[in-house]
């Protein structure tokens, strides 16, 4: 049975950010318009080696979910289709699984071998409308996911979260670390993210969530180096006007704010002071006293 046709919009959707929307409400909106179905096809996890990435796996497709498309399909990264001819793609793929009439896609979007499928490439093809779409702008400066990646790493999170139009966000397991965090009179929630997760740097107001209940926070990504510099990156948060037990379950954490960087003081009363001087800001922030 031959399946409907369909207006597809193809990319990796790192971070499902403001341009990504815009691509896939044109692609709803082509289907509307033609009577197609609409599809989305997401890369799994970028093609190229990045520092980390700003939506895994099951991130990306739970950010995909919330637009009212017919078909979400994820292609692993490697896979034999990315990397086969892009003739092969394009005609089993595309055309006779999909039975796509319109693509959509960035500028700078190539599948296939060597990056041979790309958008100069795809306008060549017969039978098929292709809509390249501009990359949408922020106060003059595009919004890329590269570009979005560099500015966690500098620990701007309002400029990501601006380019994102979301709170950027990670998830993991609550652990039980040395108990430090109690003693110092501020206790916090360890985090175990995942490490292709891309995480910035730094003192952050921010919102803690399991279970669907949110609360504020103050949250710290770094090595702690006044107690002894970890090797991996800790993720603690301390929650604002909070002293029951938080569940080992599913955790998120959504960062809204940054505060500073963290530094290495010359002892623990340094640190226990500069914390509470963070707490103060954030509540301050939350307008709670
Ligand atoms: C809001 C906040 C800010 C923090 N800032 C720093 C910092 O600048 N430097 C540092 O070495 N540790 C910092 N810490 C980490 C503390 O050292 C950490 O909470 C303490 O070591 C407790 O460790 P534990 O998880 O083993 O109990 C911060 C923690 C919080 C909650
Ligand atoms: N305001 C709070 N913020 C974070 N965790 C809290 C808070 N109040 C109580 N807790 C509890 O304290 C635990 C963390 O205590 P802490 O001494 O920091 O231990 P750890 O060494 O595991 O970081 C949390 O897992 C949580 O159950």
């Amino acid at each position: 049975m031959k399946t409907k046709n369909s207006a597809v919009t193809i990319g990796t959707f790192d971070g499902v950010h403001k341009g990504h929307k815009l691509l896939i409400e044109k692609t709803l909106l082509a289907a509307k318009k033609n009577n197609y179905k609409s599809v989305v096809v997401a890369l799994e996890k970028p093609v190229r080696r990045v520092s980390g990435v700003l939506s895994l796996g099951k991130e990306k497709i739970a950010e995909l979910s919330k637009f009212p498309v017919d078909e979400i399909v994820v292609l692993k990264v490697p896979s034999e289709i990315l990397l086969s001819e892009p003739e092969d793609f394009f005609n089993n793929f595309l055309i006779k699984f999909l039975n796509a009439k319109i693509i959509l896609c960035g500028q700078d979007f190539a599948f296939g071998k060597n990056r041979k499928g790309s958008a100069a490439w795809l306008k060549k093809q017969p039978n098929i409308k292709l809509e390249i779409i501009n990359p949408l702008k922020i106060s003059g400066k595009q919004i890329s996911s590269s570009k979005i990646r560099a500015l966690l790493e500098r620990g701007d999170i309002t400029g990501a979260n601006k380019m994102l139009g979301r709170n950027y966000y990670f998830s993991g397991m609550p652990f039980k670390d040395r108990g430090l965090g109690a003693k110092l009179g501020f206790p916090t929630v360890n985090l175990k993210i995942d490490a292709d997760k891309l995480l910035p740097k730094g003192v952050f107001v921010s919102l803690i969530e399991q279970n669907g209940k949110f609360f504020a926070a103050v949250t710290n990504i770094g090595l702690r180096p006044t107690f002894g510099k970890t090797d991996a990156l800790i993720c603690e948060t301390h929650i604002l006007n909070f002293s029951g037990i938080w569940k080992k379950s599913k955790t998120t954490v959504y960062l809204l704010k940054k505060l500073r960087s963290e530094k290495k003081f010359k002892n623990i009363a340094e640190l226990k002071a500069q914390i509470a001087e963070d707490t103060l800001k954030a509540k301050k922030y939350f307008q709670i006293a």
